[in-house]
C-alpha cells in the first residue's frame, strides 16, 4: 500500500456565487419534509454544501440521511422545502442534469455477469463526458480483477465496484452513501486517497458515513442529522462549538476517580503533582485527553445538545 498523505484540507468558503462555480453553492436545501405516512422522517431540514468542498452527514440509524440524499439525487419526492442542486430541482431536472452526479448507494445494482471492466466501460457511455474506465478500476484498487466477473468478487470488492461505477462518469457532484461498508482497513485507506483527489480536482462530494474516522479525514464540513433535521454544523475540528473539544483530565486521589475539563490541562497536571502525588512522584491514573469527533458527535445525539 502507498503511504496515505495527509490531506490538505481546505476550506471553502461559504456557498456565493452562481451555482457550479468554484465556491457557489452546489447543493441548497431548506426546510426540506417527508412524511411517510404520519412520519415525519425529514422534518425542515437546512442544507449547504459549497462547489469543490466534502460535507459528511451524520446521524443515526433513521435519523432522515438517506432519504434526504435520494431526493437531492431526485429519487424520491418531497413533501415540502427548497431543494436546489447543480442550480435545479431535482424533482423536475431532466438527464443532462443527472449526467453531472455520481451516485454510491447503499444497495448495489447487481451486474453479475458481465466482468468488471465491462460493467464500468457500458456504465461509462451513459455520459458525456465519462473518465477513462482503465484508470477508474485502478483508482478503486480493481486493476487485478478487471477481468473477473462481478459475481465473482467479495463483498468489499464489489462495494469498489459501486464507487468505480460512481465516479467513472466524472460527476461535479458525488452522493457516497456509507461507501466504505465492508472494506478492510486498507482498502479504506486507498478509497479515502480517492476521495481527496477527487475533491482536489474539483468535485463537490456529500458522504453519509457512521465511521466517525472517516468523516474527521475526509470532511471539509459535518452536518449533524437528528430526526430528520441538521442539530449541528461545522468543521470536524469546530463542532459542537468552542468548548466541545476542550480537554478532559481525570486521575484517582484517594481512591476516588475525579474528572475536571480544562483549557489549562498542563498546569492542572503540574499543581496534581505538587498536590496529590505519591512518593514515587506519579498521579494515579492520571490521563489527558481531547475529546475527538466521536465522543462530540455522541454527545450531540444523546443529549441533543444544539449548536
Ligand atoms: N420507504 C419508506 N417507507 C416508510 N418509511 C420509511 C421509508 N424509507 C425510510 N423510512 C423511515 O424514515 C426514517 C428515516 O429513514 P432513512 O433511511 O432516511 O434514515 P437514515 O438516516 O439514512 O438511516 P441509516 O443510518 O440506518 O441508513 C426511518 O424511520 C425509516 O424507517
Amino acid at each position: 500500500m502507498t503511504p496515505t498523505t495527509t490531506p490538505t484540507t481546505s476550506r471553502p468558503a461559504p456557498p456565493s456565487g452562481p451555482p457550479g462555480s468554484p465556491g457557489g453553492p452546489a447543493v441548497r436545501v431548506r426546510g426540506l419534509v417527508k412524511r411517510y405516512g404520519a412520519k415525519r422522517a425529514v422534518d425542515g431540514l437546512d442544507l449547504d454544501l459549497a462547489t469543490g468542498e466534502i460535507v459528511a452527514v451524520l446521524g443515526p440509524n433513521g435519523a432522515g440521511k438517506t432519504t434526504t440524499v435520494e431526493i437531492l439525487e431526485g429519487f424520491r419526492a418531497r413533501d415540502a422545502g427548497e431543494v436546489r442542486v447543480l442550480g435545479e430541482d431535482p424533482a423536475r431536472a431532466g438527464r443532462a442534469w443527472r449526467a453531472r452526479l455520481g451516485v454510491v448507494a447503499q444497495d448495489s445494482h447487481d451486474q453479475a455477469e458481465l466482468t468488471v471492466a465491462e460493467s464500468v466501460r457500458s456504465t461509462a457511455r451513459y455520459y458525456p463526458a465519462p473518465r477513462d474506465p482503465d484508470e477508474v478500476i485502478a483508482s478503486v484498487g480493481l486493476a487485478g480483477k478487471a477481468g473477473a466477473r462481478v459475481r465473482s468478487l467479495s463483498g468489499g470488492q464489489r462495494r469498489r465496484l459501486d464507487v468505480a461505477l460512481g465516479v467513472v462518469g466524472g460527476p461535479e457532484l458525488l452522493f457516497l452513501d456509507e461507501p466504505t461498508t465492508g472494506f478492510d482497513p486498507q482498502a479504506r485507506r486507498t478509497f479515502w486517497d480517492l476521495v481527496l483527489r477527487l475533491r482536489d480536482t474539483g468535485t463537490t462530494i456529500l458522504l453519509t458515513t457512521h465511521d466517525l474516522a472517516e468523516a474527521a479525514h475526509l470532511a471539509d464540513r459535518v452536518a449533524v442529522v437528528r430526526d430528520g433535521r441538521v442539530v449541528a454544523t461545522g468543521t470536524p475540528e469546530t463542532l459542537g462549538g468552542p468548548g466541545a473539544r476542550t480537554p478532559l483530565v481525570t486521575w484517582t486521589a484517594d481512591g476516588v476517580q475525579h474528572a475536571e475539563r480544562t483549557d489549562t490541562p498542563t498546569a492542572l497536571a503540574a499543581h496534581l503533582m505538587a498536590t496529590v502525588a505519591g512518593a514515587d512522584g506519579e498521579v494515579v491514573d492520571l490521563c489527558i485527553t481531547r475529546p475527538s469527533l466521536e465522543d462530540v458527535y455522541l454527545g450531540l445525539v444523546t443529549n441533543g445538545a444544539d449548536a
